[in-house]
């Protein structure tokens, strides 16, 4: 293994590779303040500085995943040199773990090839046993795309008629439109960072739409307040939210739009992929309950209408004879789909199973994935649909993080497995071709490294930031 010895100036640092004898070139008055602000962070942390560490952090975010010249983080450095507390520090401002430097080391993989085992326990959390290949829980939460939570739900007012009367016409709240399952969105400009955004209309934009009877309404609830301590938000309520579902036409729904390039998504798998995180979580959130109330339109007991009630939490059956209207039925509420999603890895550590469907574009390879079914448990789910799938056996499962896939309303579990048999075969009905890969090609192809022999699934699904995790606590040495 190949690993660049440690520095612990700037200047020591920059003098190591190709890229750091040009930076060697360059005076100090050449660097960015940016750049220069860098360095001196990632100094800090070579040194086990923590309290420079943490300020810099609190100056500069952003500076966190940095690596400077040497093309290492300071997470990677702090790692080297064995200082535990600024790993700690760095983990709890949730620096990204599974990044690697030139060559394709992580902060675990320095941390254990320097002989610091609090420090690579620290990086993997890993347990005796078969744990060696199955590191267990991450240190901070991972957050998946479509997972964050920008809203309170505010569920009890559900029920509060009058209090959604009063925010119906409140002029702070938003709406959002639907069509087809398919929120209006402006289309990035060069000048807005490339990010598809949501058309947020008022009520006076809306308000004739509200009154048809096709319209689905639904409260998605009120903004999380960034500053709850703030004086005036005490007495203001913060802004509310609903998702108007309208079987308009199309056109006719975006001539609403004040705004530039406005227009329903086509392929939501691919567009609805470029929102911000917050916004993605709301996509979620509603188009899951809209895909609800399109599939769903009559009662699944009876067969009877259905009138939508709780802000558009429930359909109640109109037959009051109904079995439905006695006690609760899950018939009456939103579904959701779980899946298992599994990076599965090999007996030996190095090496994880991926497959393809037909359908996926040419070359990318992904985690395999399955429908939980009925009185099954997750990892029953992951120890069937791997088998089915691939032909091979899992033992242990660990579960790692989930991610809500609203297309049209899945909850993907996303899991680790060890698998306990290596032969693949496999069910062409569902897959092209699963094969192992070894980590390092794993590496090459996620981080666009040399020679990539295939791809990845974008980093918004939870099948790239499975392998991102499995790179992140499972070392080569
Ligand atoms: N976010 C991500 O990273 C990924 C998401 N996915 C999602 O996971 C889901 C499940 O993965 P698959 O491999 O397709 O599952 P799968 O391996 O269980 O096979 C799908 C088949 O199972 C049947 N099925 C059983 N229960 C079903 C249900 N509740 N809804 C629909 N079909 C059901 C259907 O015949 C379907 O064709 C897919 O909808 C896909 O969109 C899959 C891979 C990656
Ligand atoms: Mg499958
Ligand atoms: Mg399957
Ligand atoms: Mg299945
Ligand atoms: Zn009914």
């Amino acid at each position: 293994m190949q690993l660049v010895a440690l520095y612990t100036t700037p200047e020591r640092r920059r003098r190591r590779n190709g890229t750091e004898q040009k930076a060697a070139r360059m005076t100090s008055l050449q660097m960015s303040a940016k750049e220069e602000m860098v360095e001196k962070f990632l100094d800090a942390a070579a040194r086990g500085d923590v309290v420079l560490v943490t300020a810099h952090l609190a100056q500069l975010p952003s500076v966190i995943n940095q690596t400077g010249y040497s093309g290492w983080t300071a997470l990677m450095l702090a790692a080297r040199n064995g200082h535990y507390d600024v790993v700690e520090k760095l983990l709890s401002h949730g620096c990204d773990k599974c990044l690697v430097n030139s060559s394709s080391q992580t902060a675990y993989d320095i941390a254990k090839f320097w002989g610091h085992r609090h420090i690579s326990n620290l990086l993997s959390r890993t347990d005796e046993g078969s744990q060696r290949v199955l590191p267990g829980s991450e240190v901070s939460p991972q957050e998946n795309y479509f997972s964050r939570e920008m809203l309170d739900r505010l569920s009890g007012k559900r029920t509060d008629k009058t209090w959604l009367e009063s925010k119906h016409s409140d002029p702070d709240t938003v709406y959002l439109m639907f069509s087809k399952l398919n929120p209006m969105v402006s289309m990035p400009q060069e000048d807005d960072g490339g990010e598809t955004k949501l058309c947020r209309f008022r009520y006076e934009a809306v308000k004739d739409l509200l009154q048809k009877p096709a319209t689905v309404l639904i409260f998605l609830g009120v903004e999380k307040r960034k500053n709850p301590s703030s004086s005036s938000d005490a007495v203001q309520e913060p802004p509310a939210w609903f998702a108007i579902g309208s079987d308009e036409d199309a056109v006719e729904l975006l001539k609403r739009c004040r705004e530039k390039n406005c227009c329903f998504p086509k392929s939501p798998h691919r567009d609805l992929l470029k929102l911000n995180e917050e916004e993605a979580g709301v996509v979620a959130q509603a188009r899951s309950v809209l895909s609800w109330h399109s599939r769903y339109s009559f009662c699944p007991t009876c067969g009877s209408s259905t009138s939508l009630e709780e802000a558009g939490y429930k359909r109640s059956c109109l037959n009051s004879e109904c079995r439905s209207l006695q006690g609760v039925h899950n018939t009456c509420y939103p579904r959701v789909d779980p899946v298992v999603i599994m990076m599965v890895i090999h007996p030996d550590g190095n090496q994880c199973l991926l497959g393809r469907k037909k359908m996926f574009p040419p070359g990318m390879f992904s985690c395999l994935a399955g429908f939980v079914e009925p009185g099954e448990s997750l990892e029953e789910a992951v120890r069937r649909e791997v088998e089915e799938e691939s032909g091979v056996k899992v033992g242990p499962v660990h579960y790692v993080s989930c991610q809500p896939w609203p297309m049209p309303s899945s909850l993907m579990m996303g899991c680790l497995a060890v698998a306990m048999s290596t032969d693949i075969s496999v069910d062409e009905s569902e897959i092209e071709e699963a094969r192992w890969f070894p980590r390092q090609q794993v590496i090459d192809s996620m981080f666009k490294g040399s020679r990539p022999t295939f791809s990845v699934p974008p980093r918004q699904t939870i099948a790239h930031q499975l392998i991102r995790h499995w790179i992140g606590i499972n070392s080569n040495l």
